[in-house]
């Protein structure tokens, strides 16, 4: 046999684990970098070695694979020969860190703080230290930020049945905690938050240690979902005194009463936990959270992570892209602020109708009063996202464009708040006064910083003249010194008569004069010769040199106080961040409630009546994603009556059938959109709606493999069908599209029936149950509560039309084979698939026992035996 010609591996591989080489031989620098790595040796080190942020060792072939990067190599001592080395330009750190992160590695960079040149000088090695700390959960740079998404870090703690769970966005310093029973409901509240990073408390060896999505840990609980990314923290952390101790100390205060957490001590312990690794990785950046707030699991319409992806609510199911989910059809906002406050409105529905009904009202505020609509609408695109920048400016990271961004943002609320005095709902209420020291605010920024500050703090050109008397003072120094360096050359070819006298500047001496050599002779008495080429004489002065030194010692003072000036400033706006951001809400709020009016009006939705109870009526309804991606009026609107309701007798099953393609499963979808959007405070797509409130919305929809779980198809459809099963209420609503599909015809028709049967007489929420096992029409005339609708088709000579209305009555046939032979199968297997179907319906005993079943007078609960001979 041959040998493979693979590529011999680099002989630097062999030094990638650093463990295993004599510290004592490498170099200095690597010595540095594993003492730094060791602080943190889960993390990715970024080091910075002259213009570029480089890594050594394990971490170097790691970052070269994820990011495609050249691995090579460097000198790690003279007995151990070169190790393993990957870099990125300093300037491009950002976005490569950023698709780390993304990658689900936490990065620690360690910069040089202090200037190169004078090390060098001083022949010793440059100091350097961490300055970052970057984890999935952390962020607050803007570019490593989805800006109409949160970015939440949760920590859990569990003890037996009981669970704890904090959760904060530190970018927007929204806090919460809440604490519940049963650990299912714990991972349904994961799923809906979708946390960048979540921190479990352990004793285990692998304490510290991060996992990305996929990796597993005994530590971690096999209950929860492992697509997260989990960092292991030190239980003590999470004890309860250690807890209840920081987040007194964080928000200054002796008692947690005010938070109304006390009765969470699982809450509390999760929270402190949190504060505490906040604490760690942000370094010197002090992150202004707002003051944790509790909430109840049972405030919301629960979404189980199926449903959220089978009603595509923030991406589609397909190709995971916003493209083509509810939150792409519905978000018309203007604000970022605005596009993270719908979906999180998205993700947690409301049960309460008042909460609801208030933001009908705005909504219905806003169709009406179409200038305000509008005006308002104007003047939110020109707000800024002030909940991250006044976090920014908290942290102490926001530069001067950000401050100017949220001064010029703060100013316009005031203009919002003129804009909405006459306003009635509460939303726009909320928004009629705006405390003046914020509006105070704002006018001392922009009166403070120059109009287009530069990015970079550090380098002078902040401040405006007439904001501080010293800089004011060095300023005018400074430019008498410029003044004078550029009248230098006219004066002295003035006073020494020599026309050809120049002042110029190199790096060696600084400002010097030069005269021709064939002029040297005139050089008057206080000019003191430095250099001689081969055509001019350079001299110095003293004078020259004094007013050189204070040039260049001046430029640094004023760079130093300019920006000392603007970090005042800037802590001034950390300090009033939280006032910011709970004005920041409201503004998101009504950003979110004119997008729907806008929306309302535009594809002329309903407001609907919500009422406590089972009824679910819509009067000609339409699907609102499929809506907009049809041309105007194409979407054949339906109408559905489900659920008690006096003097009716709708029911609280409905066994759709109809063709292959004919919109059965857009019209389940439909209902469950409806519902949904109603119950986050939108108007519907329909021409009326009366809903009672759901507690939960269980979907079961279509055949997806779950091959990373080594699931099958019918397994998954199983483990789904059971899970509605168990927990529905009849305040539930209930879509299934195609139970049984997976299996042999029989067994699947079997489970079908029993699974509606079951949902019709023990569970009786309401319920859609899609299927092309048309045997199930005969529920509806044995359960009072179960009705037939059918998706309707037009059968032409050659071919089906598509009404897609969906009308009362069974259909009796799939057009399966149609749908066949539209796709091209040959004409010959068409042919004997009708045959064999001929035969199939001939000999059915799944029919005839149907039909006998039929004629018995059956009880609710009574089983049919559809398998008699
Ligand atoms: N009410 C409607 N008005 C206009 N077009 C519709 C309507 N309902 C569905 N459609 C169109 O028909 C297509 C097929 O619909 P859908 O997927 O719901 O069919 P189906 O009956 O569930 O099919 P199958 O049984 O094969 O799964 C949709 O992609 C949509 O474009």
């Amino acid at each position: 046999m041959q040998e493979s010609q693979g590529k011999a591996t680099p002989a630097y591989m062999k030094n990638a684990d650093y463990h295993k080489l004599d510290r004592a031989q490498l170099t200095p620098m690597m010595q540095h970098y594993i003492e730094v790595k060791e602080q943190h040796p889960n993390v990715l080190l970024l080091y910075r070695v002259g213009d570029f942020f480089e890594c050594f060792f394990q971490d170097a072939v790691t970052v070269a694979q994820e990011l495609e990067l050249v691995l090579t190599s460097k000198e790690g001592g003279k007995e151990i020969g070169r190790v393993p080395m990957t870099g990125v330009p300093h300037h491009a750190l950002e976005r490569y860190t950023a698709l780390l992160v993304e990658k689900g590695y936490a990065i620690a960079v360690c910069d040089q703080v202090e200037d190169a040149a004078q090390a060098a000088a001083e022949k010793r090695m440059v100091e350097r230290q961490i300055t970052k700390l970057l984890t999935p959960g952390t962020l607050t740079e803007e570019g490593m930020l989805h800006a109409r998404r949160n970015n939440f870090l949760a920590a859990v703690v569990i003890a037996g049945q009981h669970w704890g769970l904090a959760y904060t966005d530190i970018s927007t310093g929204e806090f919460y905690t809440t604490q519940s029973q049963n650990l299912e409901t714990l991972s349904l509240e994961l799923q809906r938050l979708h946390p960048s990073e979540i921190l479990i408390p352990t004793n285990a060896p692998d304490i510290g240690s991060m996992l990305r999505p996929g990796e597993t840990s005994d530590s971690i609980p096999e209950f929860l979902p492992d697509s997260f990314c989990y960092t292991l923290r030190s239980q003590t952390q999470f004890s309860a005194g250690e807890a209840r101790n920081q987040l007194l100390t964080y928000f200054r205060v002796s008692s947690l009463e005010g938070m109304g957490c006390t009765n969470l001590p699982l809450g509390i312990r999760a929270a402190g936990g949190l504060l505490f690794y906040i604490e760690e990785t942000q370094k010197n950046h002090q992150v202004p959270l707002q003051t944790l707030k509790t909430y109840t699991l049972s405030d919301y319409l629960i979404l189980d992570q199926q449903t959220r992806r089978n009603l595509e609510i923030v991406q589609t199911v397909r190709d995971g892209t916003y493209h083509g989910s509810l939150l792409w059809a519905l978000d018309r906002t203007c604000t970022a602020m605005g596009g993270r406050a719908l979906r999180r409105w998205l993700l947690q529905p409301l049960l309460d109708i008042k909460g609801i009904v208030a933001r009908q009202d705005t909504i219905s505020e806003l169709i009406r009063q179409t200038n305000l609509r509008d005006d308002l609408r104007q003047l939110l695109r020109q707000i800024y996202d002030l909940e991250r920048l006044s976090g920014r400016a908290g942290a102490g990271t926001a530069n001067a464009r950000d401050l100017r961004g949220l001064a010029d943002s703060l100013l316009r609320l005031k203009d919002l708040a003129a804009l909405v005095k006459e306003g009635n709902s509460p939303f726009l209420r909320a928004l009629q006064s705006v405390p003046p020291d914020l509006e105070e605010l704002g006018e001392k920024i922009l009166n403070s910083l120059v109009e287009s500050p530069p990015q970079h703090l550090g380098e002078g050109g902040l401040i405006r003249p007439g904001v501080d008397e010293q800089l004011d003072q060095m300023q005018q120094t400074l430019e008498e010194d410029k003044q004078w360096l550029a009248d230098l050359e006219t004066s002295e070819r003035e006073r020494t008569g020599i026309a050809k006298l120049k002042v110029g500047y190199n790096k060696t001496f600084g400002y010097f004069i030069s005269i021709p050599r064939s002029k040297a002779d005139l050089a008057p008495e206080n000019y003191t010769r430095k250099q001689t080429l081969t055509n001019e004489e350079r001299y110095i002065t003293s004078e020259l040199k004094e007013r050189e030194t204070r040039i260049l010692t001046a430029k640094d003072d004023l760079n130093r106080l300019e920006y000392e000036i603007f970090a005042a400033l800037r802590a001034e706006v950390g300090e009033k961040a939280q006032q910011i951001r709970d004005i920041s809400r409201a503004v998101a709020a009504i950003d979110v409630l004119a997008g729907l009016a806008e929306l309302a009006v535009y594809y002329d939705y309903c407001r609907p009546e919500m009422i406590e109870g089972r009824c679910l009526k819509i009067k000609e309804g339409r699907h609102p994603v499929v809506e907009q991606t049809l041309p105007t009026g194409f979407f054949v609107p339906n109408s559905t009556a489900m659920g008690f309701e006096e003097k009716s007798n709708n029911p609280d099953l409905i066994i759709l059938t109809g063709p292959n393609a004919s919109g059965k499963s857009c019209y389940l979808r439909q209902v469950g959109l409806i519902q949904l959007m109603a119950q986050i405070g939108s108007f519907v797509p329909a021409k009326e709606a009366k809903l009672g409130i759901s507690d939960r919305v269980f979907t079961r929809v279509g055949a997806v493999d779950d091959l990373a779980t080594g699931q099958s198809t019918f397994m998954v459809e199983m483990n789904e069908t059971a899970n509605i099963l168990n927990h529905a209420t009849p305040n539930s609503l209930i879509l299934l599209d195609e139970i049984g599909r997976g299996t042999a015809t029989f067994d699947g028709l079997s489970i079908a029936w029993a699974v509606a049967e079951y949902l019709a007489t023990q569970v009786q929420g309401r319920t859609i149950f899609a299927t092309h096992y048309h045997e199930l029409n005969e529920l509806a005339s044995i359960l009072p509560n179960v009705a037939n609708y059918q998706v309707t088709v037009k059968e032409m000579e050659n071919e089906i039309i598509f009404l897609h209305q969906v009308q009362p009555g069974g259909a009796d046939r799939s057009y399966g084979i149609e749908a066949g032979r539209l796709a091209g199968l040959p004409p010959t297997v068409i042919s004997r698939a009708q045959q064999v179907m001929g035969q199939i319906e001939k000999h059915s005993k799944i029919a005839l026992g149907l039909r006998k079943g039929l004629t018995q007078q059956t009880e609710k609960t009574d089983q049919l035996d559809i398998f008699e001979t």
